[in-house]
């Protein structure tokens, strides 16, 4: 038997991460989705129709593996992860050949319906996983003849850090699909769990949102003020939420307890059904937080790029991460 030698380490493939993946929108998503699968071994194609943001993946894919140096178990850190991306001119040329289809163009039905279309005409074959928020899978796949092959898949930011990603089959999407996208997320290192039920929300975003209405009831009530809000979110079940959930949490504490406090606590709590006026004159206003300066909150020059560093180190450290010295 010749003794070939066995391939550099940062060329192989993990078991179970696909092949080829093509990703479609290479904003704050799309290029992080990319340097998930670059990292796991794939080759990746990467297309947007900006120009400037798609030059711009890999020096934003290096500015995330710097920023992510120097912690113990920081995933996807190997130098060579930019070189398994590459640009795509179009989105026929990113897709074309492609197992797998990550979307991630902006959260608008009618454009993301547009961008499936563009997909069954380029390559009907490949699963096409969209990262949507909160559409129903599906009302994205509707009209399309190959929706079977459509699948939720929606990470969560910063897609190389969060290890969750939910797996949302529509009512036409097949078994063989949403098994292949499992396997293929394992295959990449992340933690994919199963939403039985196309809801609007899943799972993580009803359970965020349902917190931040009754977050911003209490301000638009006038029971305390937006920071307050935060300290103590932050600095009482936020402490938990990382090591016990909202349902072992019920358990631990005893059900009839649970039982005793929603009877009296459920129905003073907002039941709004639209967004609160304090949000919708913000909005109007254009206080539209950090990126504008003024929120619900002040943000002063530099702010934001500390507050994100700030969210970085935190999830690092609650993923049981230590800065190496
Ligand atoms: N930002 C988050 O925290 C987050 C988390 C989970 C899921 N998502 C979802 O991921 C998707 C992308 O969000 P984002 O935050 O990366 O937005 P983004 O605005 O940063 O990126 C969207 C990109 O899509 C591109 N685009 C526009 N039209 C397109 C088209 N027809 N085809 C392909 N790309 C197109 C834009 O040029 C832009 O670069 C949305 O559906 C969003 O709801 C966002």
């Amino acid at each position: 038997m010749p003794n070939t030698p066995a391939a550099p380490a940062a060329l192989r493939r993990n078991p179970g991460a696909p092949a080829s993946v093509a990703v479609l929108g290479a904003g704050l998503m799309g290029h992080g989705i990319a340097q998930v699968f670059a990292a796991a071994g794939s080759e990746v194609r990467i297309w947007d129709p900006d120009g400037d943001t798609l030059a711009s993946v890999h020096r934003r894919i290096d500015a995330n593996l710097e920023k992510i140096a120097g912690w113990q178990h920081a995933p996807t850190s190997q130098a060579s992860t930019g070189d398994r991306v590459s640009l795509s001119g179009s989105l026929e040329a990113a897709v074309s050949g492609v197992e797998v289809i990550f979307e991630a163009s902006p959260e608008n039905l009618g454009l993301k319906r547009n961008v499936v279309a563009q997909i069954d005409r380029c390559n009907p074959e490949a699963v096409l996983a969209t990262n949507t928020s909160v559409l129903r899978i599906g009302d994205i796949a509707a009209g399309s003849p190959h929706s079977v092959r459509v699948v939720g898949a929606h990470w969560w930011n910063p897609p190389y850090l969060i290890p969750v990603v939910e797996v949302v089959p529509s009512e036409h999407t097949s078994d063989a699909v949403t098994d292949a996208v499992i396997a293929w997320l394992e295959g990449a290192g992340k933690l994919p769990v199963t939403v039985r039920k196309d809801v609007p929300g899943f799972i993580g975003n009803r359970l965020q949102f349902a917190l931040w209405r009754e977050a911003l009831n209490l301000v638009e009530e006038g029971v305390c003020d937006a920071g307050s809000v935060d300290l103590v979110a932050r600095n009482t079940f936020g402490l938990r939420l990382a090591a016990m959930g909202p349902i072992e949490n019920a358990d631990f504490i005893g059900l009839d307890l649970v039982r005793a406090i929603m009877d009296y606590v459920l129905p003073s709590l907002s039941a709004a059904s639209s967004p609160p006026e304090i949000l919708t004159t913000a909005v109007d206003g254009g206080r539209l937080g950090a990126k504008a300066g003024q929120g619900l909150l002040d943000w002063e020059q530099g702010d934001r790029e500390r507050a994100h560093t700030r969210l970085l180190h935190g999830i690092l450290n609650a993923l049981g991460g230590e800065r190496l010295p």
